[in-house]
């Protein structure tokens, strides 16, 4: 394993922040669903998407929630996107009504092949980057491409050295 970041910049995110960000997904989706049933389920692209799709639903009072597993990353070493599992595909349809979510967009790969899975969900992340954005219907923050977004659950509160220094 290795410290070293192929991005320049760190965004890092807290449990707060995310909660925070994640709720203002929810309200900007809020009323916005098909105007003949409104939305009627969330799939979380998991993992990163699982936190954000909970509050999400928890928001807007959604208990029909499934998973999409797409793997993309070996820790930050992309490779060619695999759907590991799909959701129930009876209920999902054409995607219709269905909130699809996840914590960012970076290439929009991972939502390429959300988007040939349910080509009607409407598709919601957290955070994203430009080379993504056009794979995303709804985001919040947009952050710049050589930033790499640290998650709460990747980080843990650590001692750091004072500014100054020690002697
Ligand atoms: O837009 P892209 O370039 O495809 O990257 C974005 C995806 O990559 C990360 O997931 P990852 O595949 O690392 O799995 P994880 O959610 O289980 O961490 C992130 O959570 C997004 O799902
Ligand atoms: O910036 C990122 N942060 C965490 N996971 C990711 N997966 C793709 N890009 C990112
Ligand atoms: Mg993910």
């Amino acid at each position: 394993m290795t410290n070293q970041l192929p991005h320049e910049k760190g965004f890092h995110v807290s449990w707060d922040q995310l909660h925070r960000d994640a709720r203002a997904l929810a309200w900007r989706l809020d009323g916005n669903g098909p105007a003949d049933g409104g939305w009627r389920a969330v799939v979380a692209i998991t993992r990163g998407g699982m936190a954000p799709a909970m509050i999400v639903a928890r928001e807007l009072d959604i208990r029909t929630v499934d998973t999409i597993s797409i793997k993309s990353y070996n820790h930050q070493t992309q490779s060619k996107p695999q759907v590991i599992k799909s959701p129930d595909m009876d209920l999902i349809g054409d995607g219709t009504g269905v909130l699809v979510v996840d914590d960012l967009v970076d290439t929009g790969r991972t939502l390429e092949v959300v988007r040939q899975h349910m080509p009607k969900a409407h598709i919601a992340t957290v955070y994203a980057k430009p080379q993504g954005r056009p794979q995303v219907d709804s985001f919040i923050t947009e952050v710049s491409q050589d930033t790499w977004i640290f998650f709460p659950w990747d980080m843990a509160l650590q001692y750091v050295e004072p500014y100054r220094g020690t002697d």
